[in-house]
């Protein structure tokens, strides 16, 4: 089956690479084409807007930064939604709110397409590994459809039931990472000034009930103040902010990551949007005695 790919940022470069590699014929595009230029050396064809790919494709897949930009390449001249018909499935896996995905559903289905939201987590390695956890929610055929390629994707596909599941399970998941972030970067800046070597800390922790994956993979980089984009901040703070509105909708309190949001947004407003989300570190760590 010809499957369509909107986005080649870092996560859907990775995860395009992966379906081509696997066998899947890949038609691409991205809002700055040139980037399609190295899926095609691999093999993909280019589409010249989403409308097109959505022509030439019976399935396609968005992987894109963020509510505004999956509207704009659904609704948007040359847009998903002017081929869009029966027969033909979209799969968004970008982090979005409830909100967003159930308007794209519903512009989907009225014109006969099925649609399913299919964020994701894991981070550019698993991402390029095909080792992602996908949160679908949606038209349950059309996630049956996907499966094979969520198997080249991911190493574990949920279906969660009605559209908005998805996006409310991946901005739980990223309001908590981005909290334990916040609280790492507090504990490694308290180590330091308190005379302890944080290398230390990165030891203690990894050996005790709170290691965990995030801290051994981006403690070493961040004491040496490397924040290399995996996932950029400017992403993880639009999560923060979407499951903050997500705790408003539902009355739930949510001091903990309230603080982390501003510490995310401070970032941004320093410019470090598009550093890794680990970069908050830095901004934890300019604080005077
Ligand atoms: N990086 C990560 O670790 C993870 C990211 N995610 C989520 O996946 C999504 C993609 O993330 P990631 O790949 O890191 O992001 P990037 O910033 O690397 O890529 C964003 C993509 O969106 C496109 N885009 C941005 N604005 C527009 C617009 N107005 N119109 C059309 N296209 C647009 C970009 O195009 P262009 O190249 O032209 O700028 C690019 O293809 C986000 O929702 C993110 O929250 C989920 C899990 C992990
Ligand atoms: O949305 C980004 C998630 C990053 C991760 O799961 O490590």
């Amino acid at each position: 089956m010809e499957v369509g790919f909107l986005g080649l940022g870092i996560m859907g470069k990775a995860m395009a690479t992966n379906l081509i590699k696997s066998g899947f014929k890949v038609t691409v595009w991205n809002r700055t084409l040139s980037k399609c230029n190295e899926l095609v050396e691999l093999g993909a064809s280019i589409g010249e807007t989403p409308a097109a790919v959505v022509k030439k494709c019976k399935l396609i897949i968005a992987m894109l930064s963020d509510p505004a930009a999956t509207l704009l390449v659904v609704f948007d001249k040359d847009g998903v939604l002017e081929e869009i018909c029966s027969g033909k499935g979209y799969i968004d896996m970008s982090t979005v709110d409830p909100e967003t995905s159930t308007k794209i559903s519903q512009a989907i289905t009225a014109k006969g397409g099925s649609f399913l939201e299919a964020p994701v987590s894991g981070s550019k390695q698993p991402a390029e590994a095909g080792q992602l956890v996908i949160l679908a929610a949606g038209h349950k055929a059309l996630y049956d459809l996907a499966i094979p390629a969520f198997d080249v994707m991911g190493k574990k596909s949920f279906f969660l039931g009605e559209i908005g599941n998805g996006a409310k399970m991946k901005l739980v998941v990223n309001m908590i990472m981005g909290s334990m972030m916040n609280a790492f970067s507090e504990g490694l800046v308290l180590a330091e000034r308190s005379g302890l070597n944080p290398s230390n800390l990165l030891d203690v922790l990894d050996l005790g009930g709170i290691a965990n994956p995030m801290f051994r993979g981006k403690g070493p980089g961040m004491l040496k103040g490397n924040h290399s984009p995996a996932f950029p901040l400017k992403h993880q703070q639009k999560d923060m902010r979407l499951a903050l509105a997500l705790g408003d909708e539902n009355a739930v309190s949510m001091p903990v990551a309230a603080a982390a949001n501003e510490a995310f947004k401070k970032a941004r407003s320093m410019g470090l949007g598009d550093l890794d989300f680990s970069a908050v570190y830095e901004i934890v760590k300019m604080q005077k005695d």
